[in-house]
């Protein structure tokens, strides 16, 4: 039975990697629940396990230990449940636009849709995400930006019950990064879609999330806290700037961060 309130449940979750020095534990004790059409973000410092954990999610990789369930399943390994967008857009770069969202798109509803209404999902994802006029082009031809918001509408494409995205927006300069949070703010008020996102950026982390999931150092890195980040949707970026809510959020992440965190190099010295 599906359960809204723990949409994807998370439960004794431990990682480790076998490596030549004996097994390496990236992740230990690992508990979390998100609710159904929750924005959750993964901060933490460079090394914690936050892609580890994301990729547990998307099925990529199976825990040593515990269980990872979405949507009343347990993960297993990658469905189309759950879709996935990376930091470096991860496009075909022989395929047009049109064509990298149609592959995804033949993959889950080719079986039971014919070619037109397949186009038409294609084009939908498309316009969602304002490329329509560049179906027609290879990611070669066009900017850093337009390639993440291919990468987004083929994920969204395929209306998946889960959107995991691994610093999806990293790669980009401030102002294209601005833009598409503000993009990606509108797309999930729209179609309500659960979204757990890795971020570095805690800036990012608050204008987006309804949760903060902040991870401690590596290894063996589990969470040590979860802000709920308490401001009212649709958010504005420029009218949060001065909200006392989101300068307290703002200061919890970067006071777990920095104080008492650290930095890995500090606690390492
Ligand atoms: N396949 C693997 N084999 C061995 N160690 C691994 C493997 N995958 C990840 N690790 C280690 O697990 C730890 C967590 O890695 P992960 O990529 O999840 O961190 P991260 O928090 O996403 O880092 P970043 O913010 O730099 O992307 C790191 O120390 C990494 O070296």
């Amino acid at each position: 039975m599906i359960n809204d309130h723990r949409y994807i449940e998370i439960r004794g979750v431990a990682q480790r990697f076998p490596t030549a020095k004996g097994d390496y534990v990236a992740l230990r004790d690992i508990d979390l629940d998100v609710a159904r059409g929750e924005f959750v973000a993964l901060i933490g410092h460079s090394g914690c396990g936050k892609s580890t954990l994301l990729n547990l999610l998307a099925g990529l990789t199976l825990p040593s230990a515990g269980t990872l369930i979405a949507a009343g399943r347990e993960i297993g390994g990658p469905g189309p449940d759950r879709a996935m967008v990376f930091q470096n857009h991860s496009l075909l770069p022989w395929l047009t636009c049109e064509g990298n969202i149609m592959l995804a798109v033949e993959r889950v509803f080719g079986a039971q849709e014919d070619r037109a209404q397949l186009k038409a999902r294609t084009a939908a994802a498309l316009e969602k995400v304002g490329l329509s006029h560049a179906a027609q082009k290879r990611p070669g031809e066009i900017s850093g930006g337009m390639k993440q918001r291919v990468g987004i509408a083929r994920a969204l494409a395929i209306e998946p019950k889960v959107l995991l995205m691994d610093e999806p927006f990293g790669a980009l300069d401030a102002l294209t990064r601005a833009t598409l949070q503000d993009e990606l703010l509108a797309l999930v008020a729209q179609t309500g879609a659960t979204v757990v996102m890795v971020t570095h950026d805690v800036d990012e982390a608050v204008l987006l999330s309804d949760k903060i999931v902040m991870m401690t150092n590596g290894p063996a890195a589990t969470i040590g806290e979860v802000l709920a980040v308490d401001l009212p949707r649709p958010r504005d970026r420029k009218t949060l700037a001065d909200d006392p809510r989101y300068m307290q959020a703002r200061k919890a992440v970067i006071d777990f961060l920095y104080t008492r965190q650290g930095t890995p190099a500090r606690q390492a010295a």
